[in-house]
């Protein structure tokens, strides 16, 4: 067996990036409730169903403090983007993996992940990480990287790169199978969040989006 993880999920935390401008969708898009859930509550229960070292980083933890029971919440000062909010919250981290999650992801769903884990044990040692593909390149905020991964990234951002993709292609990245894409659906704009609320057929929570959504 791999010796970079046992079969415990102790050897795993989560990150959750709560950080962005969310200037598509023109409100908070970690506050948009659906079925009286909050975006960032539904994903780190999420990946509480993993690990219970679940940290959320953002640069206004007051905001979101009420709905993260459990979580340790990572204040970032100068936020620079999603790939310098990753190197925050991986500092503070001390597991073998981390999965690393987008606060937007509303069609996530816990049993893909928990197989995703089931599989680490098989990933190459020299890998940095383990992500979903798309054609336009990799997932980098839904998947797993090995904490090791943390000095490389660290140097990146020193160098001054700001972009996933463009760290990602100097390193050895194993593809996750994706049987259902839907997974990863990204929430971005009104349009996006109007297209999701039929998979759930309920009311949304939110009278401002709903505002929004209805002039789109
Ligand atoms: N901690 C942290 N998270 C970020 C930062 N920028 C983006 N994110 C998170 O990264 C994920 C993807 O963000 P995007 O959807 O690409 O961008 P966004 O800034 O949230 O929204 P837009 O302004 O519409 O691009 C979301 O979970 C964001 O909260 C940042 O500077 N710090
Ligand atoms: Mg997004």
């Amino acid at each position: 067996m791999n010796d970079r993880l046992s079969n415990s999920n102790s050897d795993l935390a989560a990150i959750i990036l709560a950080g962005g401008k969310s200037s598509r969708m023109g409100t908070d898009k970690a506050l948009i409730e659906i079925e009286g859930i909050p975006l960032i509550q539904r994903i780190t229960q999420i990946a509480q169903g993993l690990t219970p070292q679940v940290y959320v980083v953002t640069s206004t933890p007051e905001k979101y403090q009420s709905y993260l029971k459990g979580c340790e919440l990572v204040k970032e000062i100068d936020p620079q983007g999603p790939l310098t909010g990753f190197a925050e919250g991986l500092s503070w981290t001390h597991t073998e993996w981390v999965l690393l999650l987008a606060c937007d992801l509303p069609k996530l769903k816990l049993e893909p992940l928990q197989e995703w884990v089931s599989r680490l044990p098989e990933i190459a040692p020299e890998a940095i990480a383990y992500l979903p593909h798309h054609p336009k390149g990799w997932e980098p905020l839904c998947g797993f990287y090995g904490r090791s991964s943390l000095p490389h990234l660290q140097a990146y951002i020193a160098s001054g790169g700001r972009s996933f993709q463009e760290w990602l292609a100097q390193h050895l990245v194993i593809e996750i199978p994706l049987a259902e894409p839907d997974l990863l659906f990204n929430c971005n704009t009104p349009a996006d969040l109007n297209n999701i609320l039929s998979n759930f057929s309920l009311a949304l929570d939110n009278c401002d989006l709903k505002k929004k959504i209805a002039e789109n």
